[in-house]
């Protein structure tokens, strides 16, 4: 199942009247969600908003509804002139029709309009981020760029693109990936969480309702936990048990419990195939000289976007083809 029919179209729509894309707002929101807010901090200043935090987040919310109501409406049209049987197309129609059914809870276009905002604000940013990273780190280690190549030329051949089928033969983009989510998780203290009782953690009391933050950069960095930590070695999980979804705490990008990502399963394919891809079909080379610096928000960017030279490495009608 695809997030919509037209996934580009709907990141690039815009309502008829306001000049703004659905990506360009999410961009904000993500940005926004990341200054630190001192009415957050210092309850008695809140209702000054002296950065603006509240301003710009209702103005967030209202272009949101905007192209959500629109999108929505757009499709229920679309799908009373659809002939016959409704088919579920996509996500999005998955929901229609769950609403326009009698359950016990209804759904409502309020609730259609949060999860398509989850979605795209959880989803876009944080695969992207991830690719980045792990591309910056390969281009800073040739060799295993080369081995990574190696592994795809071999599974793959280079007649046809990588596909979700092919990554369970591919351990070692599998160990790209962990080594690349270890060193650079996109939500380096997770998101915050609240105890909802008093408990007790390594001998610490916790009260009730203490905002707790789980820093899985510093544990990805631990060398209690790690060897050479801060090297960038895949083939540390060539031979390792360790998993992503959430069970072994050495290694949390996704979180884990209940509030754990509930993207984790689309998210980590989407890496695998655009990080396999990109560089099963090109070669790479940095255009300035690679920076790694790390920029803090409530992700962790590149804090200079990767430049890059792509070079053909499959012949482009083999390519087309297949797409
Ligand atoms: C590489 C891709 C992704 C990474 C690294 C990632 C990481 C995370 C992390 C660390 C959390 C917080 C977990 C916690 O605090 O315990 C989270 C929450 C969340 N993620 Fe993802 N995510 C990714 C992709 C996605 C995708 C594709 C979607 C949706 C399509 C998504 C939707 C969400 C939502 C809705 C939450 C909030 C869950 C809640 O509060 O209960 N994420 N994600």
């Amino acid at each position: 199942m695809t997030v919509g029919k037209h996934a580009k179209d709907i990141l690039s729509h815009s309502p008829t009247g306001p000049s703004y894309s659905l990506l360009a707002v999410i961009v904000e929101i993500l940005d926004l969600v990341g200054v630190s807010n001192i009415g957050d901090y210092i309850p008695l200043l809140a209702w000054m908003d002296l950065q603006g935090c509240v301003r710009r987040s209702k103005v967030l919310s209202q272009k949101l509804r905007a192209i959500f109501g629109e999108i929505i409406n757009e499709r229920r049209n679309e799908r009373r002139n659809r002939d016959g049987e409704i088919a579920d197309v996509d996500f999005l129609d998955v929901l229609l029709t769950a609403s326009s059914n009698q359950t016990e809870v209804p759904i409502t276009d309020v609730h259609i309009m949060g999860i398509l905002a989850n979605m795209f604000a959880g989803g876009i940013d944080t695969s992207a981020i991830t690719v980045e990273w792990a591309l910056a780190e390969l281009l800073k280690h040739p060799h295993t760029l080369k081995k990574l190549q190696d592994e795809l030329s071999s599974e793959v051949g280079s007649t046809r693109l990588v596909q979700e089928s092919d990554v369970g033969n591919l351990p070692y983009l599998r160990a790209i990936v962990k080594e690349t989510m270890k060193l650079h998780p996109v939500l380096p203290l997770l998101v915050p969480h609240t105890a909802k009782q008093q408990c007790q953690v390594n001998g610490y009391d916790i009260p009730s309702s203490t905002i707790a933050f789980v820093n899985v950069w510093a544990i990805g960095r631990e060398p209690t936990v790690w060897e050479n930590p801060l090297e960038f070695y895949p083939d540390r999980f060539l031979y390792s048990n360790i998993d992503l979804q959430g069970q072994h705490f050495e290694l949390l990008p996704f979180g884990s419990g209940r509030r754990a990502c509930p993207g984790l399963a689309l998210g980590i394919s989407n890496v695998y195939l655009m990080l396999a891809n990109l560089v099963h079909v090109f070669d790479w080379a940095a255009v300035e000289e690679l920076d790694l610096t790390e920029k803090f928000g409530i992700v962790c960017k590149l804090a200079n976007p990767l430049v890059a030279k792509a070079v053909m490495r499959v012949h482009r009608k083999v390519i087309e083809t297949e797409t």
